[in-house]
């Protein structure tokens, strides 16, 4: 155990809880290292799953802490799997409801024991919307709770009124041709913020024909328990998502939109913390080299960020498309992305592509999406993706897969136009023509120019001292989590 200084056990301390998966971990881990400079002792809680996965990726350092800033884990309730596998969203979803509220009070009580943990008390609990079992636990000790909602405010938004698409009767869906009989086209005017909506934009969960979908029961359940914390937050910024977020403000508690935190992080200027890091794959440091290799905006970054998978057919389609587009590329593939096999691609296209297409399996995102030879991102449209696209200004095609992707992708196309929709049904020529669209046409040009603002407002939205970011940081510090406001009861 780390010797404490008697200084540092007056400090505040916050609980910071993910969900366990890489979209919710990261941001997560940057929002903690905020604190902790803004003077917070952290203990960081991870799963076992996944702190086995960080241990493997990254080396001990990852997850070793500092004597402020410690990791604790907890198990998910799932039965053990291969550290290499991404765990699936739906079973890890119940499970971590069902089984890990006991374990978390636990871990509080062991933290409290102050003259053994040798830690502050605990005085607040930053936690993912989507665990919130954890407000009881909040409750039971008096102290502040915030949730923090990793996705957009247009996905939370959408996932505040699934209990009105349910009462309204939109879903579920009365039988399996409603999938494709033009039902999903049905346009929506009355979610306050997001007009003109379609059924297909919203988050994927409510195209089901089950009416016991639990993946339905269970965002109702945590958004409205989201309205018992005593804080929101969110990883965007005000210009981006103004009208969301005032809708957002009016159904929840104080809402802060504290985004892009990779650009926020970058007034932390703490060595110490640069060696912990979040990523549950390697990263390969090839892929910046490469493109060093390449001229400015010539190259077309692809990437479905951790979780989304494809059939061997969709793999192939892309293959030939990106070849064909005769656009260079970068393309990440996961060794996971075809569901229960290995990808493979054809030999022909490896030859083919061997002089402009590099092929890795993690890379660091961020690095890249920055790269001046990236002209454009493929994507699924994972909320870290594309707010870190738009803070890099790089213009987007579109594959949404699941969850609130589908709206992120509305925004991105219809709203912010600094995106263009690729069929679900992936064909190689469209996928060679959307290239070639973003990356040489005039559309691409005019897409790149709009993401640009973008980059800007996302900017000025994190600068030191007034940007709006920087400030809802500061807000929720001293409003919320160093001061006496507690959660509301059930
Ligand atoms: O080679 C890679 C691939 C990804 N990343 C990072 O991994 C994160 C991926 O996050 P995201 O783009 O949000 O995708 P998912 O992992 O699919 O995210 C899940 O979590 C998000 C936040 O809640 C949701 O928006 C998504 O729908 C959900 O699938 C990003 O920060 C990337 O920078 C890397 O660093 N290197």
């Amino acid at each position: 155990m780390y010797s404490i200084s008697a200084e540092d056990l007056d400090k505040p301390h916050a609980v910071c809880i993910p969900y366990p998966a890489q979209g919710h971990i990261s941001p997560m881990l940057k929002l903690a290292k905020i604190l902790h400079h803004n003077g917070f002792h952290i203990t960081f809680v991870n799963t076992e799953h996944n702190h086995k996965r960080l241990l493997k990726s990254r080396g001990p350092d990852s997850v070793k802490g500092l004597p402020s800033f410690q990791f604790e884990t907890i198990p998910d309730g799932l039965p053990p799997c291969d550290p290499d596998t991404t765990q699936d969203i739906f079973s890890l979803s119940e499970s971590t409801t069902n089984s890990c509220s006991g374990p978390f009070k636990e871990l509080l009580t062991k933290l409290n024991n102050t003259s053994l943990s040798n830690v502050p008390p605990v005085s607040c609990i930053v936690s993912d919307g989507a665990m919130s079992f954890t407000l009881a636990a909040a409750q039971d000790l008096g102290i502040p709770q915030v949730f923090f909602w990793t996705p957009s405010a247009c996905g939370l938004l959408s996932y505040m009124h699934y209990r009105d698409l349910v009462e309204k009767g939109y879903t579920p869906l009365k039988d399996e041709s409603y999938l494709t009989n033009g039902y999903l086209e049905t346009t929506l005017d009355w979610i306050p913020g997001m007009k003109g909506v379609r059924l297909r934009d919203l988050p994927s969960f409510i195209r089901t024909t089950n009416p016991e979908e639990y993946m339905i029961k269970f965002l109702i359940q945590e958004t409205e328990r989201s309205k018992m914390a005593s804080a929101i937050v969110l990883n965007t910024f005000e210009p981006l998502e103004r009208e969301v977020l005032k809708s957002l403000q009016a159904l929840l508690p104080p809402v802060y939109a504290i985004g892009p935190l990779h650009l926020l992080m970058e007034h932390v200027d703490d060595k110490n913390l640069e060696k912990l890091g979040s990523n549950l794959w390697k990263e390969d440091p090839k892929c910046l080299e490469w493109l060093d290799s390449k001229k400015p905006n010539s190259v077309v970054y692809v990437n479905f960020g951790s979780i989304t998978p494809m059939t061997p057919n969709q793999l192939i389609e892309f293959a030939w498309g990106l070849a064909n587009s005769q656009v260079d590329f970068l393309w990440i593939i996961r060794p996971d992305i075809v569901s229960g096999n290995k990808a493979v691609l054809p030999p022909e296209f490896l030859e083919e592509t061997k002089e402009r297409g590099m092929l890795a399996s993690w890379c660091q995102q961020q690095q890249v999406l920055s790269h001046v030879a990236v002209g454009g991102f493929l994507t699924h449209s994972g909320w870290n993706s594309t707010l870190e696209s738009i803070s890099s200004g790089v213009p987007m095609i579109c594959w949404p897969f699941f969850a609130e992707q589908q709206t992120n992708c509305w925004f991105c196309c219809t709203q912010w136009e600094i995106g263009m929709e690729i069929d679900n049904n992936v064909k190689r020529d469209e996928v060679k023509s959307l290239v070639r669209e973003l990356l040489t046409w005039e559309k691409g040009n005019e897409m790149k120019k709009k993401a640009l603002e973008w980059k800007k407002l996302a900017k000025e939205a994190a600068k030191k001292p007034g940007g709006s970011s920087y400030v809802n940081i500061d807000k929720l510090i001293n409003e919320i989590l160093l001061s006496s406001k507690t959660t509301r009861q059930y």
